[in-house]
């Protein structure tokens, strides 16, 4: 193996080995640290190798910025591993590119804009899978627990009632399966042998982690289909059930109009949903584990959050036009998301052509990292950029403030599709949360004592158990 040419006149970094590339500097476990210490040694925009795989990391909201929004076509392709592209075959919308990611992401934001003008549809859904979420954090009685599985359930549910209509009874098996087939794919994506795998892809037939990827990935991909034969069976234009009924009436539409698109179609629809479960539930989650675990370790924002909750809705349920009336709760949520930071590097990009950029040379092609925790922890953005600081989102005067640098949802024409329904999410199901509940540590463990390492993955998620004590009592 011999680095190519054009890397003597692109962006520069560590020395690579032969076929090893820097795998020997890098953290695997926690990459984002390495390419952050290597930033400090080669600037804001620097090459490295992960084995033979030649990438370009993006470092601090300056150089993010530039690339994803003002060049935003140049740095708009999505970076697929061999692993996605065998499970995507093209479909879908966040491991594609083309024109099939081009039709499928306008028919997503123009749903999910309609899913969002319908403000109370969407925030009744939210409401009542907070409900449940409550009844379940109720059963432990005060003791500690771990908040994972609970929390993927009503998030996982959401997204079911967003996509089919209606959501599914926690021990129903079927949906036992769902959320498996939901959260094993993303920890199988993080785990050694399937990383090994897409950088050594000859590999493939001894590497257990890949078969098994696969055979989920078929199994919901045949479990959708089935699940859209009986929706198509009672398919009403009067009443839309959610975003498949949307796509199969879209569908039905082109064809009585005689209009060809080959992108509309069955699997397409199926590839889809698969990838809006896959970037929905798992962000949600870590964001509301890590704002739950903020507030057991801070205890006097905590008061502060359930104050302002308490002045301006009582024990009424908090809705999504209470956020203006909410500052500190708005601004802690905004926090809890720039300081948790748990999507460090954002989902690989590529270019679409060649470009030079900050004076580097980077070939089409080329893999780009967007170091996004590098922008939410940016020194020259954030006042204490290493502290758990709502005032970053307040002004004197203690109303909400927008920050440029506040990015977790990324930016440009690959940003978060569903930023807008997250946050409405976030909101709701926080806010409900502490009107309902005061956050601790477990007995016996101090708030400096909490652990906040988290577990190593794709998305940061935290493993402390907290307590979660209701406040009526
Ligand atoms: C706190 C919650 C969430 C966070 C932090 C988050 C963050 C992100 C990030 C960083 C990306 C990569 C964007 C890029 O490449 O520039 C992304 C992509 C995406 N997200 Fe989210 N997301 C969240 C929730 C959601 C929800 C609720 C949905 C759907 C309802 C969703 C749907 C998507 C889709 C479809 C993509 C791929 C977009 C594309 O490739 O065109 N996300 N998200």
């Amino acid at each position: 193996f011999v680095p190519p040419q054009e890397d003597q006149k692109g962006p520069p970094g560590p020395r690579p080995l032969p076929l090893l590339g820097n795998l020997l500097q890098l953290d695997l476990k926690r990459p984002y640290e390495t390419l952050l210490k290597f930033s400090r040694k080669y600037g804001s925009v620097f090459t490295v190798y992960f084995g033979p795989k030649k990438v370009v990391v993006l470092v601090g909201y300056q150089a993010v910025k530039e690339a994803l929004v003002n060049r935003a076509e140049e740095f708009g392709e999505r970076d697929l591993t061999p692993i996605l592209e065998e499970s995507s075959k093209g479909h879908g919308i966040l491991w594609s590119n083309g024109d099939s990611w081009r039709e499928m992401r306008r028919f997503g934001e123009a749903t999910f804009r309609e899913f969002l003008a319908d403000k109370k549809a969407w925030e009744d859904k939210i409401i009542d899978e907070t409900q449940h979420l409550i009844k379940v954090f109720r059963k432990f009685k005060g003791q500690a627990f771990d908040t994972n599985q609970p929390m993927n359930y009503a998030i996982s549910n959401i997204i079911c009632s967003m996509v089919y209509g209606s959501r599914f009874q926690y021990d129903d098996p079927e949906f036992i399966s769902l959320v498996e087939r939901i959260y094993v794919p993303i920890e199988l994506t993080g785990s050694p042998s399937l990383q090994l795998y897409n950088l050594f892809p000859c590999i493939g037939p001894l590497v257990p982690n890949k078969t098994r990827f696969l055979q989920l990935s078929m199994i919901s991909q045949k479990k959708n289909l089935e699940i859209f034969r009986h929706l198509k069976e009672t398919l009403n234009p009067e009443k839309c059930r959610g975003f498949a009924d949307k796509y199969l009436l879209h569908q039905q539409q082109l064809e009585a109009s005689g209009i060809t698109n080959i992108h509309f179609h069955i699997d397409n629809l199926a590839m889809t949903v698969i990838h809006l479960f896959a970037a929905a539930t798992n962000a949600s989650s870590a964001s509301l584990k890590w704002g739950l675990l903020f507030m057991a370790k801070y205890p006097e924002i905590q008061d502060q959050v359930r104050e302002e909750l308490t002045r301006v809705a009582g024990s009424r349920q908090v809705q999504e036009e209470d956020r203006k009336n909410l500052p500190f709760t708005n601004a802690v949520i905004h926090e809890v998301q720039r300081f948790a930071s748990i999507i460090p590097i954002s989902i690989p990009r590529k270019t679409s052509q060649d470009v030079t950029f900050q004076g580097h040379f980077i070939k089409k092609g080329t893999a780009v990292y967007p170091l996004l925790t590098s922008v939410l922890l940016d020194e020259t953005e954030w006042e204490r950029p290493q502290s758990f600081y709502p005032a970053h989102f307040l002004d004197n005067d203690g109303n909400f403030v927008k920050r440029d640098a506040f990015l977790p949802f990324s930016a440009g024409q690959r940003a978060c599709l569903g930023e807008g329904l997250a946050r409405v999410k976030l909101f709701i199901i926080f806010s409900t949360l502490l009107q309902h509940f005061r956050f601790t540590p477990p007995p016996g463990v101090s708030e400096d004592e909490l652990d906040l390492t988290p577990v190593a993955g794709v998305t940061l998620i935290p493993s402390q158990d907290i307590s979660a004590v209701p406040v009526s009592d």
